[in-house]
């Protein structure tokens, strides 16, 4: 095999944020990191968290520590209350000023503090000073641990996706428990005045106690009224910010989720993400609220029991009736929601596919086969909420006619009970009033254990969703340390996709020297590009190492790795909104000097200039509105945009014409000798012309490495390139 060892050195250090502005936040965050055995980076403190602007701001903090593997626990203390073990600590001066608290003697007065951007020299002052400056706000930091004790680093959040976020509200729901137990004590009071009516003031003539009995119950009927919209007021905010919160995390996650582990169906996926539109309902609705009055029944019935004895028996009986009957019904009911839940995924994904596709299933007359899928589905899922709709129906009619069973059966044994003396016709008349009350909440069981039910079965979905590996593993700490210089080498590589049968990369072993340009070439399906997506972290290798700088990409945090190896796919997917917007995508903040250079070498610029909306220009969905060309173009440069010192370009110049690619080439050849090193996967001649070294493939091997005239000349000894081709047009190597 033919070797070649370029040994140009690195110019410069990369950023690991390209936009990177004095961030005192962030830069405390790493300090206390640091301290607590955690090296991270801005790329690692920023994954995943939204990004509205370019300083880490408090209401991001907490999720930024988790991204340390620390937890923040924001708090007010005086500095005499803060415990050593508690610092570092940030404090927050009076003056917004955020600082590193890391001593204090308060027998000597003193306090030693850090600011944190200038980390070097520490600042001393008195007590009472600090003191006279410090607002009392301060955020502690202690590191993360897993259920088993075990340090953890999590995506962003800490604790049980739902339960910690549900369990945050606890004072809102149990605010909700005192309304509930209030408004069914003051359900009692109407029954209660009708009965003294009919008993006391109809055979007395007591006019003045019918007026205050009146004035009671009016009252009382006030305070129902205003604790009612209290309870729902409560359930709507507790249950709206527990919804924020756990929509963020879901999705969150789901970006973060590893590719070994990503579900084959992005349709379905979503659909199985929609299915938290279930579990907000139930947190924000009324089915919790019947849940809540179904614990009150025991009330009722033990009122029902002084009011008017052996009758309470009637509607005590049907609470089991009531009840088998709902439970009855929840297997087959559960059985059909589950599958109308299934179809509805495959719907969902025919659905997403056929749209996101219009364009090809209309050019491939597919529309038929489609909607032959589509309406299989449909008749599927049809089938599946029918027989969910019956058994709601058996339910809904069964424990009604339950209900009017109790009404006759309390009016009946109630007459004899009056005839007999034992009770009065008020307490009979409170008593249904009473049973009315007992049954309400009963003749929604079934509608609230069904809601119940679908909110556990979407529950369980998304539990299995966020209980998939995330690519970063909780428990595992990176190394800190920068990728400087750019070196890339595959020792024995071996790499099978998940669920494929066979490899696609066999013992692969290269070394590729910083600022080297190499080119990748081989037939179609060879493995160029899952070389790219090994060597910038989107995959490991099954067997054998990937490093980058000497190190393996198994222990860069991935922010870290995607942050330093830039890889340029095929698929050169754009996103909705402008030109600039999806340039700056990894890096919203980017200035306009950064943007216009990268657009530039990209040839975004030939396009945009002789726009009027220049990067304004709306790209559409997944860049619909641009040609393949321009498409690929804006891809390139929003990898350039954040200075890879790694640069895997897969077909770069695939959808150019011979004139822009040319332009393109000379503009990369200029790039080139900056620092970065650049591996070329293509098809084509004129892109091989700018590299250095060529490496080929063969069904997944590696066939030939070496100075690129060398292994071309090698090339057309076998008979694999033509001397037309060497002349410089497209090739099929
Ligand atoms: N996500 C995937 N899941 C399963 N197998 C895959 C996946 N992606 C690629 N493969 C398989 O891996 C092999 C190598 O594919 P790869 O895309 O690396 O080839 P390539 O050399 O880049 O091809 P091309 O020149 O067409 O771009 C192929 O056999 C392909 O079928």
């Amino acid at each position: 095999m033919l070797q070649n060892t370029n040994d140009k050195k690195p110019k410069s250090e990369a950023p690991t944020k390209p936009s990177a502005s004095p961030d005192p936040l962030a830069a405390a965050l790493k300090y206390i990191a640091r301290v607590h055995g955690y090296h991270v980076t801005d790329s690692v403190i920023w994954s995943g968290l939204p990004q509205t602007s370019n300083t880490l701001g408090i209401g991001i903090l907490g999720r930024a520590a988790a991204n340390c593997g620390l937890k923040a626990l924001p708090d007010r203390k005086d500095i005499g209350s803060i415990p050593p073990a508690a610092l570092p600590c940030i404090v927050a001066m009076k003056n917004s000023e955020m600082l590193i608290l890391t001593g204090f003697d308060k027998e000597a007065g003193t306090v030693e503090l850090l600011a944190p951007l200038v980390q070097a020299a520490k600042l001393h002052q008195s007590l009472a000073e600090f003191e006279d400056n410090y607002s009392g706000y301060a955020i502690f930091f202690q590191p993360a641990v897993d259920s088993s004790g075990k340090s953890e680093r999590v995506l962003g959040f800490d604790g049980h996706w739902f339960w910690s976020t549900i369990t945050s509200y606890w004072r809102d729901y149990v605010h909700v428990a005192l309304a509930a137990l209030l408004i069914n004590l003051l359900a009692l009071a109407s029954p209660l005045f009708t009965m003294n009516v009919y008993d006391r003031v109809v055979p007395n003539n007591a006019i003045p106690t019918l007026w205050a009995l009146a004035i009671g119950v009016i009252l009382s009927l006030v305070f129902d009224a205003i604790l009612k919209i209290a309870r729902g007021q409560i359930i709507n905010v507790a249950g709206k910010q527990a919804d924020n919160a756990l929509a963020s995390k879901i999705f969150a996650h789901a970006l973060a989720i590893d590719f070994e582990k990503r579900p084959a169906s992005s349709g379905q996926f979503a659909n199985h993400i929609r299915e938290f539109e279930n579990v907000r309902e139930f947190i924000t609705s009324s089915s919790l609220v019947s849940l809540i009055d179904l614990m009150f029944i025991g009330i009722f019935i033990a009122v029902l029991f002084l009011l008017v004895g052996s009758v309470a028996v009637v509607p005590l009986a049907a609470i089991p009736v009531v009840l088998g009957i709902s439970l009855f019904v929840q297997a087959p009911l559960s059985g059909a929601i589950e599958k109308s839940h299934k179809e509805s995924a495959i719907r969902h994904a025919i659905l997403v596919e056929s749209i996101a596709n219009l364009d090809t299933v209309r050019a491939l007359n597919a529309e038929s086969s489609m909607q032959t899928k589509w309406e299989r589905s449909v008749a599927a899922s049809s089938g599946a909420i029918m027989k969910g709709r019956f058994w709601a129906l058996i339910a809904q009619s069964g424990t009604g006619f339950v209900q009017a069973f109790v009404s006759i059966g309390i009016v009946v044994w109630g007459v004899y009970l009056i005839s007999s003396g034992d009770i009065t016709m008020g307490a009979l008349i409170a008593a249904m009033m009473l049973s009315g009350r007992v049954l309400a909440p009963l003749a929604n069981v079934a509608n609230t254990l069904t809601r119940l039910r679908q909110t556990l079965h979407s529950y369980k979905i998304l539990n299995d969703i966020m209980n998939t590996e995330t690519e970063r593993k909780p428990g595992r700490t990176y190394i800190n340390k920068r990728i400087t210089s750019g070196s890339v080498e595959f020792k024995g590589v071996d790499f099978r996709y998940p669920g494929a049968e066979d490899d696609s990369l066999k013992n692969i072993s290269f070394k590729i020297a910083p600022g080297e340009t190499v080119g990748l070439i081989g037939r179609v399906g060879s493995g160029k590009s899952t070389i790219g997506r090994l060597t910038s972290g989107l995959y490991y290798p099954s067997d054998g190492a990937v490093l980058i700088d000497g190190t393996d990409t198994r222990q860069f945090d991935p922010a870290d790795l995607r942050a330093n190896v830039g890889f340029l796919s095929q698929d050169n997917v754009l996103f909705s909104g402008t030109v600039r917007e999806n340039i700056s995508a990894g890096d919203p903040f980017a200035d306009d000097d950064a943007l216009i250079e990268v657009a530039r070498i990209a040839g975004v610029e030939e396009f945009v200039a002789q726009n009027p909306l220049g990067y304004d220009l709306q790209v559409g969905e997944g860049g619909r509105f641009l040609s393949g060309g321009q498409k690929q173009s804006v891809a390139l440069a929003r990898i350039l945009l954040r200075k890879p010192r790694v640069l895997f370009l897969d077909e770069p110049s695939s959808h150019q014409d011979l004139a822009s690619e040319r332009r393109l080439i000379a503009r990369l050849k200029e790039h080139n000798r900056a620092d970065t090193t650049v591996i070329i996967s293509t098809h084509r001649m004129s892109l091989v012309e700018l590299t250095d070294r060529l490496i080929t493939l063969d069904y997944g091997k590696l066939a030939l490495d070496g100075p690129r005239k060398e292994v071309l000349q090698k090339l057309q000894e076998l008979g694999a390139v033509n001397a037309s081709q060497q002349a410089g047009k497209d090739a099929a190597l």
